[in-house]
């Protein structure tokens, strides 16, 4: 049986919920890859806990102050990080040196914030290819919604030619109440704010920031493109009025705020703003917090995806869809489980 160390830096609400989802899915882990995982140090801005023989979910709120940043993580010897910190696109966040520390180190590493991935995607692309460790980033790439695993998997070979993606769920949320409720703009984000879906600073959600750093992440990790955030004109919802949404009610059109790229001949332009979709397009019916993509490619035609889960778990499950990426390339293909005699 191999044993698997998990750490996670970055305790807050996903950080917490992929700890109680990766500790409660351990029994399927032993069965199905042979895999003793355990959760051996977490850590949040000030605080954290190490422990080599597991820790469990009983201790979360007892962390020890001082126990914090990359060199606690390298302290902690583990086999995979978890970022889960804040996103801070402008800087790389904190979650740019853990990243940094444990690919250097060959440490496989599933982000989740979006900060470090925006900032310096291809600086620690290259570290995990000098390394050899796994660099996954489905957390941070609209998560519960499938948006680089179609890119690298189900769309392989095909060029990719458009991209439409509803890919915030807060601002989705937000233009959702305001059309179909009727709903005030605050009320909505207070709404979004108690579903744990919007930003610390929900700004970053409504101004498109959040958008832009999704597509940004899904254009350079899933199409290999070198986009910065200069390269993207960004709008978000604010010059939505109670009389634009009349005005498009009236044309039977439904606005949602769009990350939109186009590849042509390898020249990729993405940008992100309001687009309106009449109501028979599949976009316009991704209703409340749900995301959706749509990828158009020149052999396999129109692919749609539209998805959302319950937050943070949808979030967290992302992230141990990456970790059983990594436990199958590491550990070997599933086994399946042993039938009751
Ligand atoms: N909530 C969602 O629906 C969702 C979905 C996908 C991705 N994300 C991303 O996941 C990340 C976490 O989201 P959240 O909702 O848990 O946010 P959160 O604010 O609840 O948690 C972030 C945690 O990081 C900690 N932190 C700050 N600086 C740190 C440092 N230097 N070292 C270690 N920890 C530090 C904070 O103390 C906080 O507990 C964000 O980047 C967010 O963009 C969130
Ligand atoms: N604030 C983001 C969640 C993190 O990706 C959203 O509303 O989609």
């Amino acid at each position: 049986m191999n044993v698997i160390r998990i750490a996670i830096a970055g305790f807050g609400g996903v950080g917490r919920a992929t700890a109680n989802l990766l500790l409660s899915r351990r029994e399927a882990y032993r069965q199905v890859y042979r895999a003793d995982v355990r959760l051996v140090a977490i850590c949040g801005s000030r605080s954290g806990m190490m422990d080599v023989g597991g820790i469990e979910a009983d201790r979360f709120d007892s962390l020890e102050p001082g126990l914090s940043g990359p060199d606690f993580i390298e302290a902690s010897d583990a086999d995979i990080l978890v970022e889960a910190g804040p996103s801070d696109f402008r800087t790389g966040g904190p979650g740019l040196a853990y990243i940094r520390s444990a690919l250097s180190a060959g440490r496989d590493t599933i982000v989740i914030s979006k900060g470090a991935l925006v900032h310096s995607g291809r600086e620690l692309q290259a570290l995990a290819q000098a390394s050899g460790a796994m660099l996954k980033i489905s957390g941070a790439a609209a998560a519960a919604l499938p948006t680089v695993d179609l890119l690298e998997h189900s769309l392989k070979g095909s060029e990719v030619l458009e991209i439409e993606g509803i890919l915030n769920a807060t601002t989705n949320f937000l233009l959702d109440a305001m059309t179909a409720q009727g709903l005030g703009f605050d009320e909505a984000l207070r709404q979004a704010q108690t579903g744990g879906f919007a930003e610390a600073d929900p700004r970053n959600d409504t101004e498109g920031w959040d958008t832009a750093s999704k597509l940004l992440i899904i254009a350079n990790f899933g199409l290999g493109a070198e986009l910065t955030m200069d390269d993207l004109a960004v709008e978000g919802i604010q010059s939505v009025t109670r009389e634009r949404i009349e005005a498009w009610h009236v044309q039977g059109l439904v606005p949602k705020l769009v990350g939109h790229l186009t590849n042509s001949n390898g020249e990729i332009r993405a940008s992100v703003g309001i687009r309106t979709y009449p109501l028979a397009d599949p976009l316009a019916n991704v209703r409340g917090k749900d995301k959706a993509i749509r990828i158009t490619t020149d052999a396999m035609g129109e692919t749609v995806a539209i998805g959302a889960g319950r937050e943070p778990l949808a979030t967290a499950a992302a992230a141990l869809k990456d970790f059983e990426h990594i436990l199958m390339a590491r550990c070997g293909r599933p086994t399946p489980p042993e039938k009751a005699s």
